[in-house]
């Protein structure tokens, strides 16, 4: 498995936020932003924001705050959204075709150019603009499009031979929405996406708030 560790993991995770306000700000009009607006739209500490700012190497200036613009092409130049990353997606089911659905991929420089599947009734049709290729026809096809993202959304059970597949064509990032751990050789990088751990989240905050209020 890889074992990658990317120090600033927090505050990279922070980016697309504060990107999604800069970016309306920038519609707006406006040249300049500071860190404190930015912070108060997220409830975050300013000092919060202009740290995980400085990953990207701007700098604010003093009672203006940042150039919008220059911004917006620094931290999406840090993020590599400033490059456009062909990717496949495996499993064109509820969750992977709302993600083929998802607009503001283009923006994160994510070009989908095909995905697969084993249903027949779903082979051969064209899912938001991306043809739906039999699973069968992955790996010559990974291999021929020089593809090295792949997203994955099939069952579980199929996570660990549909990677073993990508893998062996050649793909080196996983975006696994799986809920399987893969195992994976170290060149190999895996990103698990798990909605529960943000609803997690939301409940352990909403027992709290009704202790709060018992308590009160
Ligand atoms: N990360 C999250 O928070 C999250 C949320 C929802 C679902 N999931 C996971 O995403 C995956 C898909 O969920 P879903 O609700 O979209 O399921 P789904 O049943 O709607 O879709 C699965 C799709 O995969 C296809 N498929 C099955 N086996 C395959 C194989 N070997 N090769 C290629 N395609 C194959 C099916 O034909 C189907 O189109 C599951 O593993 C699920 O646990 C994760």
């Amino acid at each position: 498995m890889a074992k990658q560790k990317i120090s600033a993991a927090p505050s990279v995770r922070r980016l697309p936020s504060y990107l999604h306000i800069i970016r309306q700000v920038e519609r707006e009009g406006s040249e300049y932003i500071s860190g404190t607006i930015i912070a108060q739209e997220l409830n975050l500490e300013p000092i919060q924001v202009r740290k995980d700012l400085s990953i990207t190497g701007i700098i604010g200036k003093p009672k203006k705050g940042y150039p919008v613009h220059a911004l917006i092409t620094a931290i999406e130049h840090f993020l590599g959204w400033d490059d456009i990353q062909d990717a496949v997606l495996v499993g064109v089911g509820n969750l992977g075709t709302a993600l083929m659905g998802y607009q503001e991929f283009q923006f994160h420089g994510l070009n989908l150019v095909a995905a697969f599947d084993m249903d027949p009734r779903k082979i051969g049709s064209t899912v938001h603009g991306v043809p739906v290729l039999p699973i069968e026809s992955m790996d010559i096809q990974v291999k021929n499009l020089g593809v090295k993202l792949a997203i994955l959304t099939v069952p579980s059970p199929h996570a660990q031979e549909t990677a073993d597949i990508l893998i062996k064509s050649g793909v080196d990032a996983i975006w696994n929405f799986t809920n399987v751990k893969l195992k994976v050789p170290d060149r190999v990088l895996v990103q698990k996406e798990d909605l529960s751990s943000g609803y997690a989240m939301l409940c352990v905050m909403m027992q709290a708030r009704k202790l709060e209020n018992k308590n009160a």
